[in-house]
């Protein structure tokens, strides 16, 4: 696993959008062979999202042959409702970029057959050739989409129940009220985002340090589901400064120097 170590959350949001502009222009997709990719929401790929609206806007990439999945989605609130992930992808990305509608996918919280929309969801990933860059971000508890503690690190797409630790963390977008936010969701399996050719999680600020721990030194285990990415041949982590608190100095030091010699990705955009 890559571990790109950053200084602050604006250089981590630039190198990971660089890094999703290149794999794109790489693959120069045509709609016969589109690229796929998916996505998070959450306060962590917000940078991420401005810096590749930008991108698109001054005609470093285009959207036009992309495909997207997003990752996971409140059950039971309305598409429309401000909070849903919905809303999250349309007001703070899609509606900024050229893609074309049809081809964002969003898991239906609202759909009749949970359990039918979910394999829909899973048939749907295949026959676009399945996901080729899955980006994501994680929990401080490290769960990874919605794949609280516990979950199986073979899961696919599927409803789970959230923890407490989340409704509560979540409550900051639902006037600090845990009664408003869902009590469940409907998310992409820990299985579904290792399928992916390559991954990619953004963790940034002081609550993310015991989940970073996790993911780079720790054990692979079902209590913080971001270890499974150890099991991904291509996974990488970007992260900030701040987040790397709990990390061995060795540790730091030595992704930091195995990186150094890495070209950036904004040299591949040129
Ligand atoms: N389902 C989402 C996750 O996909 C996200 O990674 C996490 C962290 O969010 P934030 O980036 O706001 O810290 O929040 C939610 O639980």
């Amino acid at each position: 696993m890559r571990l790109i170590i950053e200084q602050n959350y604006e250089q981590l949001s630039k190198w990971a959008a660089n890094y999703v502009a290149a794999k794109i222009k790489q693959a120069n997709p045509t709609p016969e062979k589109p690229f796929v990719l998916g996505l998070p929401t959450g306060s962590s790929p917000l940078g991420m999202y401005k810096n590749l609206i930008e991108l698109n806007k001054k005609g470093v990439i285009s959207f036009q042959n992309v495909i997207t999945f997003n990752m996971d989605e409140y059950v039971g609130l309305p598409k429309d409702h401000p909070e849903s992930y919905h809303s999250f992808m349309w007001n703070n990305f899609f509606s900024h970029i050229d893609i074309k509608p049809e081809n964002v996918n969003i898991l239906n919280g609202n759909a009749e057959d949970i359990e039918a929309e979910c394999a829909a969801y899973e048939a749907k990933m295949k026959a676009a050739g399945g996901v080729d860059l899955f980006l994501g971000g994680i929990g401080p508890d490290g769960h990874i989409a919605f794949n609280e503690p516990g979950s199986s690190l073979a899961s696919r797409t599927r409803m789970k129940t959230l923890t407490t630790d989340t409704i509560i963390a979540n409550s900051r977008f639902f006037d600090n009220d845990v009664n408003k936010v869902p009590k469940t969701a409907v998310t992409v399996g820990v299985g579904t985002v290792l399928d992916a050719k390559e991954v990619l999680i953004m963790v940034n600020g002081h609550n993310k340090a015991r989940a970073l721990q996790q993911a780079v030194e720790g054990a692979v285990n079902q209590m913080w589901t971001i270890t499974a990415l150890q099991l991904h041949p291509k996974g990488i982590i970007v992260c900030d400064d701040a987040a790397c608190a709990e990390l061995k100095v060795g540790t730091y030091n030595y992704f930091k120097d195995i990186e150094k010699d890495h070209l950036c990705p904004d040299s591949l955009l040129k």
